[in-house]
């Protein structure tokens, strides 16, 4: 048996939902993070500081006895986004980030930025604060391929942007693709990415394997092998510019098992052992800290976890319940399509 003990990880991407799902899907992250950057696309989304505290006491109510958890809390970037407001709640300690989704980018991003030029004015005054811009990297555009969205995205609108406001401190979220990691190397500062397990584990063959399956469908949509070895390398390096965001994302499965299905893949149950499956692959055990525990912090300029996780690979896979079942109906967990033998064993405060 193997043991990895390291300092209690973050998710730096995370999607709790509200209400039944919420108090469904959270004791899974609280038991394994200390700390996660709550994505905003509720419906509706969460836009002010006030909304975002609202939504802090929600999750902070869910939260099961004895578990220790901080929600970071994010503002859902609007043409409508007042400066004034964006900068009162960083300065009281609750926003630590705020979220760009391209306006029907993804799950419901349709409140999000159609015109740049309208928000211009709350991304310069978050470069004047320091205060991060997390971004859904994806073109919207419908003549553009879906699996070069991403790539596309960095060369007409991230970098230009981040031209146009120099200063501005970005998480490119959920990267997938070597462009993105490429791009990401080649800035010396005030960028950083963000990698899901779920990209780290599979390709875009598991969304067709054998037909057509629903569970491997999110957004950005997984690429080509060449792509996940990019990202593979990238969260294996040790490079401070890359942490673990699960993108965590629950769907009720009636919502992904129909003929429109929802994007979103749910790996909070499992993210921390399949990571350390991923890292042995590797041979990059000794990685894994960096990435799940100590680089998140650092970009955030956070102070990382006092608290250690304790890993261990067993002699037989471990089993993970294959569903979660909340007030909302039953959620699918992600499945790696691998043996896994690591288990989260201890947390110990
Ligand atoms: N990743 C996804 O496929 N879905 C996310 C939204 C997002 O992070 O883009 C969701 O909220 O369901
Ligand atoms: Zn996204
Ligand atoms: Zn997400």
């Amino acid at each position: 048996m193997t043991q990895l003990t390291i300092r209690t990880p973050d998710d730096w991407h995370l999607h709790l939902r509200d209400g039944a799902m919420l108090a469904g899907v959270l004791p899974h992250s609280s038991a394994d993070f200390a700390r996660a950057i709550i994505m905003p696309n509720l419906v509706p989304p969460v836009v002010t500081t006030a909304q975002a505290e609202a939504y802090r006491q929600r999750i902070l109510a869910a939260l099961p006895e004895g578990h220790d958890f901080t929600p970071l809390m994010v503002l859902y970037l609007t043409e409508g986004t007042e400066a004034d407001d964006v900068e009162a709640g960083f300065r009281s300690g609750l926003v630590k980030a705020v979220k760009l989704y391209p306006a029907g980018a993804t799950t419901n991003s349709h409140g999000g930025v159609r015109d740049f030029s309208k928000v211009t004015a709350v991304l310069e005054r978050m470069a004047e604060i320091g205060l991060p811009l997390c971004v859904h990297g994806e073109v919207t555009d419908p003549d553009v391929d879906i699996f070069d969205r991403e790539a596309v995205f960095l060369e007409k609108v991230l970098d230009p942007l981040r031209r146009r406001i120099p200063g501005l401190r970005v998480v490119l979220e959920h990267v997938t693709t070597r462009n993105g990691i490429e791009y990401v190397r080649s800035q010396e500062k005030d960028l950083a990415a963000t990698i899901t397990v779920h990209h780290l584990m599979i390709n875009r063959n598991a969304i067709f394997a054998g037909g057509i399956r629903p569970h491997y469908y999110c957004l950005p949509v997984a690429k080509r092998e060449e792509h996940r070895l990019a990202l593979r390398e990238a969260a294996t390096s040790g490079d401070a510019r890359f942490f673990l965001g699960t993108d965590s994302a629950p769907h009720v499965d009636p919502a992904k098992e129909c003929g429109c299905g929802c994007a979103g893949i749910y790996t909070a149950p499992n993210a921390m052992a399949c990571l350390a499956h991923v890292f042995e692959e590797e041979g990059a055990l000794d990685k894994l800290e960096a990435f799940a525990s100590l680089n998140g912090p650092a970009f955030y300029r956070l102070p990382p976890n006092e608290g250690q996780l304790v890993l261990e690979k067993r002699e037989e896979p471990v089993p993970v319940p294959d569903k979660v079942v909340t007030g909302d109906g039953t959620v699918t967990v992600f499945d790696p399509m691998v043996p896994v033998r690591w288990t989260v064993a201890a947390r110990r405060s």
